[in-house]
């Protein structure tokens, strides 16, 4: 894996009138994770977007070393598509393996991607994600949807990602078991 690093500066984020959090700093190099928890509309989702790039920071600078990946609550496949099909146009360009036996996806190769669950929709994310080979994963809300067997799975896919040298970033008001993860308790930002 190519190297892998991102580090946060005195980051602040506004949406609208709000600023949602500031001073917000930290380090992460390879094999290191943070879990970013906190309740609904704390400003997670929106930290990930500016880590990402999707959204200019009101204060303060990302900076990173590798690509990123980022799952989020859009799954970029096509609906009309079967999945097998959408999942193997992104294959195509990203070139890596997207572990289809490993999460399950496998037999649903000739369902249209609308017509998938919440939680296969979300490990049609992860095989994406899976696929790209970044060395950097930015995960909003990674579990949500799964059953307990895909929660262990996505867990042990994000812990063999960091022990490869991979970094990840799980923001999620759920626990994410992660031994290697490092927590950041958002409100404790709020600006
Ligand atoms: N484009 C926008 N303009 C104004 N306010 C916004 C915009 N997008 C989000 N917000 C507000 O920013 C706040 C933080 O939203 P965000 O989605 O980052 O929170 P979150 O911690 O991820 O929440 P959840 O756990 O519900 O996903 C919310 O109050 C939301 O309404």
């Amino acid at each position: 894996m190519e190297p892998a690093r991102l580090s946060a500066r005195a980051l602040a984020c506004r949406r609208g009138e709000r600023v949602l959090f500031r001073g917000l700093s930290f380090d992460l190099s390879a094999g290191e994770a943070l879990h970013v928890a906190g309740p609904n509309g704390c400003g997670k989702t929106s930290l990930l977007r500016v880590l990402a790039g999707l959204l200019r920071p009101f204060a303060g600078e990302v900076s990173r070393e590798g690509a990123m990946a980022l799952v989020d609550g859009r799954l970029a496949l096509d609906d009309h598509l079967p999945l097998g099909r959408a999942l193997a146009f992104w294959g195509r360009l990203d070139g890596h393996d997207q572990h289809l036996d490993r999460l399950g996806l496998a037999p649903l190769a000739d369902v249209p991607v609308r017509y998938l669950s919440t939680g296969q929709k979300k490990r049609a994310a992860i095989a994406r994600l899976a696929g790209q080979n970044a060395p950097i994963w930015l995960l909003d809300e990674p579990l949500n949807g799964l059953d307990t067997d895909a929660v262990a799975l996505v867990e042990a896919m994000v812990a063999d990602h960091t022990g490869a040298g991979g970094v990840a970033i799980i923001a999620s008001h759920q626990p994410f078991r992660l031994a290697a993860a490092r927590r950041l308790h958002l409100p404790d930002h709020a600006a």
